[in-house]
C-alpha cells in the first residue's frame, strides 16, 4: 500500500467496506499501515545510525585537534551547535508533529549521538525527581548520566574538581524570585555558565499505591511547591497538615514508608519513585516557570542567539549603578536582568549579576562591557552562552 493522508485511507476503508459488514477488511488495512510503519522504521533506524557514525566522526576531529593542540581534554559537548541544531529543526518542521515535540526528538537523537562520542557526568542539585533533575534532562537528554549533588554548593564542587563535566542549578523562579545560593556561587568559583534552560513549573498531588486517600494526614512538598499551590489546597485539603521538606523529591521519596500522607512534586518523581498522579497542574499560577544554569569551564562560540552574563562589584558612591548601565544602553545592548546581592565580607558593598542580550564577540556587547570595566571595582565575565531553545 502507498503512503496516504488518514482521510485518504478513512475513505478507502470506508468504500471498501461498504457491502462486507467484516472486520477482516480493517484488519487487512491496519496490516497494511503497520507494514508501512515498519518499513519507515527501518529507515528511521538506518538514518540515526548514520547521524551517530558521523558523530563519531566529529568526535575523531576533535580528539585529533586536542591532542595536536596540547595535553587537555577533547571537548565533546557543544552547546552552541546543538542550539543551532534544535533551532533548525523547528523552523524546517511541517507538522503535523508539533515544533518543539519534534524539537524534542532530536534533543534525544543528539543526547545518544554525544553519549557515543563521549558519555557525558551532570551533576544536579537533588535529589533525583526535583525540577532541577526534570531541567537537566531536558537540557542533556536521557542518555546524559545525571548525578544528584545534595547542595548547590556541592553542585560547583563537583565540577570544579572535574569529577563532574557540568553542573545544573536553579537560578530564579518567576514568581518566588532569585536563588541567592547559586548567585553566590559565582562569587566564590571560577566556573562559567555555559547554557540555560527554562521549564514550565507544573505540580502534581501525588499518592503511593498503599496510601489511605480517607485518613490523609499530611502532604509533604518543598515549602516553594506548597506556597506555589496554596489556594488549591485550601480548597480541596483545608485540614490536612502541610509538611515543608527539603525538596520535591524527598517529600515522593517519604510516601514509600507512610500510609498516611500524600506528595506535591512534578512529573520525574512520579516515574522515579513509582507514584500516581491523583491530581496534575495543581500550582496556582500556570504559567510559572522556573530557570536554571548550567555551568561548566569552557567559553562558548557563538550560537546566532545568545545571552552574556557578568558579575561587577561597584563603587560605593551615588550613582554607582546608574554609571554602570549607561554603557549598554549608548551601545544598544539590551539588559535582560540584573540581581543585587551583598559583596561578603565587606559590609553594605554590593555585587551586581547583569544578564545581557548577545555575545561576547558581539562588538557592541565588548565595546559595552570595556566601557563598564573602570567605572567599577572588578568585573567578571560569567559567560555567553545560547538562549534557552525548548
Ligand atoms: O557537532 C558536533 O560538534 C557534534 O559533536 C555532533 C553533535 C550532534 O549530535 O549533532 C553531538 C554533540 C554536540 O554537543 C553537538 C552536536
Amino acid at each position: 500500500m502507498s503512503e496516504q493522508s488518514p482521510e485518504q485511507t478513512m475513505d478507502n476503508l470506508n468504500q471498501t467496506a461498504a457491502g462486507a459488514s467484516d472486520t477482516a477488511t480493517e484488519k487487512e488495512f491496519l496490516d497494511n499501515i503497520r507494514q508501512n510503519i515498519d518499513a519507515v522504521d527501518c529507515e528511521i533506524q538506518t538514518l540515526i545510525n548514520n547521524r551517530a557514525k558521523l558523530a563519531q566522526q566529529v568526535a575523531a576531529v576533535k580528539k585529533n585537534h586536542t591532542a595536536a593542540d596540547d595535553n587537555t581534554n577533547p571537548i565533546f559537548y557543544r552547546p552552541e551547535r546543538e542550539a543551532q541544531v534544535l533551532k533548525a529543526v523547528m523552523e524546517r518542521n511541517t507538522g503535523p508533529i508539533a515544533d518543539e515535540k519534534m524539537a524534542r526528538l532530536f534533543r534525544e537523537i543528539m543526547s545518544v549521538c554525544l553519549d557515543l562520542e563521549a558519555p557525558q557526568r551532570i551533576a544536579f542539585l537533588g535529589p533525583v525527581g526535583t525540577f532541577t533533575h526534570a531541567a537537566a534532562l531536558k537540557h542533556f537528554g536521557k542518555a546524559a548520566d545525571t548525578v544528584p549533588m545534595t547542595t548547590i554548593t556541592d553542585v560547583f564542587r563537583e565540577v570544579e574538581a572535574g569529577t563532574a563535566m557540568y553542573g545544573v542549578v536553579p537560578v530564579e523562579n518567576s514568581s518566588e524570585g532569585v536563588v541567592n545560593h547559586t548567585l553566590d556561587g559565582f562569587l566564590s568559583s571560577t566556573l562559567k555558565i555555559i547554557g540555560e534552560v527554562e521549564l514550565p513549573i507544573h505540580q502534581n498531588f501525588l499518592v503511593a499505591e498503599h496510601t489511605k486517600l480517607d485518613g490523609l494526614s499530611r502532604i509533604y512538598s518543598h515549602q516553594q511547591s506548597l506556597a506555589q499551590c496554596r489556594h488549591w489546597l485550601d480548597v480541596n485539603f483545608p485540614n490536612v497538615e502541610r509538611v515543608a521538606v527539603s525538596s520535591n523529591g524527598e517529600a515522593a521519596r517519604r510516601l514509600k514508608n507512610e500510609w498516611h500522607s500524600a506528595a506535591i512534586a512534578g512529573d520525574v518523581a512520579v516515574a522515579e519513585y513509582g507514584l500516581h498522579k491523583l491530581y496534575s497542574n495543581i500550582e496556582d499560577n500556570p504559567s510559572n516557570t522556573t530557570r536554571f544554569l548550567i555551568i561548566g569551564h569552557e567559553a562558548i562560540a557563538p550560537s546566532g542567539q545568545d545571552k552574556t552574563s557578568i558579575v561587577v562589584s561597584a563603587h560605593d558612591r551615588a550613582g554607582a549603578l546608574i554609571e554602570i548601565l549607561k554603557p549598554l544602553s549608548y551601545h544598544g545592548v539590551s539588559m535582560t536582568s540584573i540581581e543585587t546581592r551583598p559583596e561578603r565580607p565587606n559590609k553594605w558593598a554590593y555585587v551586581f549579576f547583569i544578564d545581557m542580550n548577545g555575545h561576547i564577540n558581539d562588538p557592541n556587547v565588548s565595546a559595552a562591557i570595556n566601557d563598564i570595566r573602570p567605572l567599577v571595582k572588578d568585573l567578571r565575565i560569567l559567560g555567553s552562552y545560547p538562549k534557552a531553545v525548548l
